[in-house]
């Protein structure tokens, strides 16, 4: 008695990729537009669907239409699937290769089938354009630089099914040549089962990359001003604490910039708002154009601003202030808005951040105090 029964098993896996659809479906809906592919993903899934159907239908419908063009739509929807994997990843997808490829599967499964009746034939020919297809979409995640479990998890489960698909091309040279699709033989129940797991398990791996993905945006967004894009204040005491510590283990010294620009309520009440919200996005880059990479810069408040220096004398602090200021008091192509910067080091061996921020706030204050535009060291 056979466990397996090859079309039961195409016929659960066609009904499965038809759910996989769905799903695909609704989390495209409901996510943000910024995770791309998901589409695809569901578009790939209804083609696994009805080519499998076509597929399972074998010897009700006539073979002409069920093996080549079931063949076909398998194909298809793996190219699909990774296209959508392409648009995953923000990478166009180049579809003219696989449209000759897919081609040219259809026409040999077509000869095979109609002219040169032949199960080995057609069966190396889908074998070796879908390793092509599976192994290029492993390759393709494997460039990518983000390797996170949900990336390399697909990358793996392509990649597994590209080898089986080899190893299935070998076995054609030394079966009985009266074998067929739904032949029960071991390698065919292990070629088709795998085939079934590879499509569930593609579709629980890419929506673990999306779940990836997502999370990052909204660690992104939830760390960043919306309207700057400097980093939150909450963030900026977290990476300051860590950058104090490191400065205590190692014996660095770290500076801060508290900067706020000067009478930026006259900018609103002369300008509007949305001029004040430009001046602020300007004003960040400005700021961002002085530090170096390993800098943060932090929106404290309304038009207030901590610049973290890593590894940054005092001197070296005063430097990158003068030069803030400097650009800030140039004109352009906005309202001219100066600014005032405190800076503060850490200085003493029991320093909090709370302390180097109160000094660099009052330095500040200082440099309100004696007329603004310029800077005052705590
Ligand atoms: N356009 C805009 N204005 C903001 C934003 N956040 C705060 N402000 C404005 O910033 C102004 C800050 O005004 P003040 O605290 O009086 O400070 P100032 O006018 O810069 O004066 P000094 O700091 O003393 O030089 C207020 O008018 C706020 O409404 C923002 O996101 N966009």
């Amino acid at each position: 008695m056979n466990l397996i029964d090859p079309r039961t098993v195409i016929i659960l896996s066609g009904s499965m990729s038809g759910l996989m659809a769905l799903v695909f479906y609704i989390l495209q809906r409901k996510y943000p537009t910024s995770i791309q592919g998901l589409g695809d993903w569901s578009v790939a899934m209804l083609i696994f669907c009805v080519g499998g159907s076509l597929f399972a239908a074998r010897g009700s419908l006539p073979d002409v239409l069920s093996i080549p063009f079931s063949v076909f739509l398998l194909l298809l929807g793996l190219y699909i699937g990774y296209r959508g994997t392409q648009r995953f990843f923000g990478v166009a997808p180049r579809p003219a290769p696989f449209a000759v490829l897919l081609l040219l599967a259809l026409v040999l499964e077509l000869w095979f089938t109609v002219v040169e009746p032949s199960y080995q034939g057609r069966l190396r020919t889908s074998n070796i354009a879908m390793a092509i297809l599976f192994g290029q979409h492993a390759r393709f995640i494997l460039q990518q630089p983000a390797r996170t479990f949900g990336n390399m998890l697909t990358a793996g489960v392509l990649g597994i099914t590209a080898v089986i698909q080899l190893m299935r091309f070998v076995t054609t040279f030394t079966e009985q040549p009266d074998y067929n699709t739904l032949s029960t033989s071991p390698q065919n129940l292990v070629y088709i089962t795998s085939f079934a797991f590879a499509i569930l398990l593609f579709s629980i791996s890419a929506i673990l990359m999306t779940t990836e993905r997502l999370l990052t945006e909204m660690e992104q967004l939830a760390i960043h001003d919306p309207l700057t894009n400097a980093l939150t204040r909450r963030h900026m005491h977290k990476l300051c604490d860590s950058e104090l510590s490191r400065c205590k283990r190692h014996g660095h010294s770290m500076a801060l910039l508290m900067m706020d620009l000067d009478h930026f309520k006259r900018i609103n009440d002369l300008y509007g708002h949305q001029q004040g919200d430009l001046v602020l996005v300007a004003f960040v880059g400005k700021i961002n154009a002085s530090l170096r990479q390993q800098d943060q810069l932090g929106r404290f408040g309304g038009e207030e601003f901590l610049a973290l220096l890593p590894q940054t004398s005092q001197q070296e602090a005063e430097m990158v202030a003068q030069r803030i200021c400097e650009s800030c008091a140039q004109p352009h192509d906005l309202p001219v808005c100066t600014v005032s910067i405190g800076i503060a080091t850490n200085a003493h061996a029991a320093d909090s951040f709370d302390s180097i921020l109160a000094r660099a706030d009052a330095a500040l204050y200082q440099a309100k105090a004696n007329g603004r535009n310029r800077i005052a060291m705590a």
